[in-house]
């Protein structure tokens, strides 16, 4: 573990997000996932908000002072009481195997009824004050039923800025030297020991990955993004759904680039993991509509974990994310990661495809 400061947060949210991966891979396993949409049309699961149980029940025991901005609410378990029940025995029964382990997160949650309540102490309005921890329980809920990348976010922001970022990929392989292929996103296997990685975080520490555990923490090895000689030889990753991200723009930019390898699309921030650990080069995310703001719970890890991975993350106006406005990012549009060094050009290609279209 890295000395320094942040020791405490970065070991609890590894070991939160480990407990809460491992639950959502047994939803996964199970026929029932108790699908609901959601205003957005997005949909969410019984893994969804195990997840965000477990982590806020994590968080509550360690740091019982912090603020949270989570994505779900209780309001569909409280008005649904079989899902509810459905819900806590998901929470009920996960533990990890090691003792101290459990001990760190505050072991089990105590009722269902305590379970609502902390799934909504994520309600915080977030802001420029403070630390203020930001949850996705499962970012990518459509790879996650479809068997593709999801990813399981925690990050911490002190007074607006991303301190601690973990990402739990059950679907990606432990190995960072395996390069993104296409496909990868609807790669259903989690075999033991094959898939599986924690990347994580601490500003001014470096990045890590290390293998998903059920006892306690695998070893972190450091992960960098892989150093590019000529831009057109780079790989770059988009989302699969096509509301999120213009694969014309992104097809017109990767030209422009002089790049021909196809895209490699796959959901969640799985992407942002994958190019911090040099297995991909780009991500590339580029504004459909004019009126949808991200959330800070959609990038908050992952714009760490790339930046301390040796890379870059801006909006398509080449603005660093701002976290510190609330629940979104209202003031950006889009987001180019890219290694540091070939930023710039990435975002010279970015102005001038988009510019060309107004
Ligand atoms: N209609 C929708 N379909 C899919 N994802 C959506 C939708 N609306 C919002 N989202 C969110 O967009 C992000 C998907 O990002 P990407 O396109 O990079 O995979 C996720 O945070 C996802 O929510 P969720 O976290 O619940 O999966
Ligand atoms: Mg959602
Ligand atoms: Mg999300
Ligand atoms: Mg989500």
């Amino acid at each position: 573990m890295a000395t320094g400061g942040y020791d405490k947060e970065l070991n609890a949210a590894l070991l939160a997000v480990q407990r809460a991966t491992l639950l959502t891979k047994s939803v996964f396993h199970q026929n029932a996932k108790g699908t609901l949409s959601k205003s957005d049309a997005s949909p969410v699961t019984i893994g969804d908000f195990g997840a965000q149980a477990l982590i806020i029940s994590a968080l509550q025991h360690n740091f019982p002072s912090d603020e949270i901005v989570a994505e779900e609410e209780a309001k569909d378990l409280r008005e649904n009481s079989q899902l509810r029940d459905t819900v806590w025995e998901l929470v009920r029964d996960a533990k990890l195997s090691n003792a101290t382990a459990e001990q760190t997160l505050g072991g089990a949650v105590g009722s269902a009824d305590s379970m609502l309540d902390i799934i909504d102490k994520g309600d915080s309005k977030g802001g420029a004050k403070g630390r203020i921890w930001t949850i996705d329980p499962i970012d990518g809920t459509k790879g996650f039923l479809r068997g593709g990348q999801y990813a399981v976010c925690l990050a911490l922001l002190v007074d607006g800025e991303v301190k601690v970022g973990v990402l739990g990929c059950p679907n990606l392989p432990v190995s960072d030297s395996e390069p993104l292929k296409e496909g990868i996103g609807t790669d259903a296997s989690d075999e033991e020991g094959k898939f599986g990685v924690l990347f994580s975080a601490v500003e001014g520490q470096g990045a890590q990955s290390r293998p998903l555990s059920k006892e306690g923490l695998s070893e972190g090895k450091k992960i960098g993004m892989k150093p590019i000689s000529n831009i057109s030889e780079a790989t770059f990753c988009e989302s699969v759904e096509a509301g999120h991200s213009s694969q014309g723009d992104a097809a017109a930019i990767a030209q422009k680039l002089g790049i021909t390898k196809p895209s490699v699309r796959m959901d969640s921030q799985a992407k942002y993991g994958s190019i911090a650990r040099g297995a991909g080069d780009l991500y590339l995310r580029l504004p459909v509509r004019k009126d949808y703001v991200e959330k800070i719970w959609d990038h908050a890890a992952g714009d760490l974990i790339v930046r301390e991975a040796g890379g870059q993350v801006t909006d398509v106006n080449g603005n660093r994310l701002d976290f510190s406005l609330g629940r979104t990012l209202k003031n950006n549009k889009g987001v180019i990661a890219a290694p540091k060094d070939v930023h710039g050009q990435v975002i010279q290609a970015v102005k001038e495809v988009l510019g060309a279209k107004q």
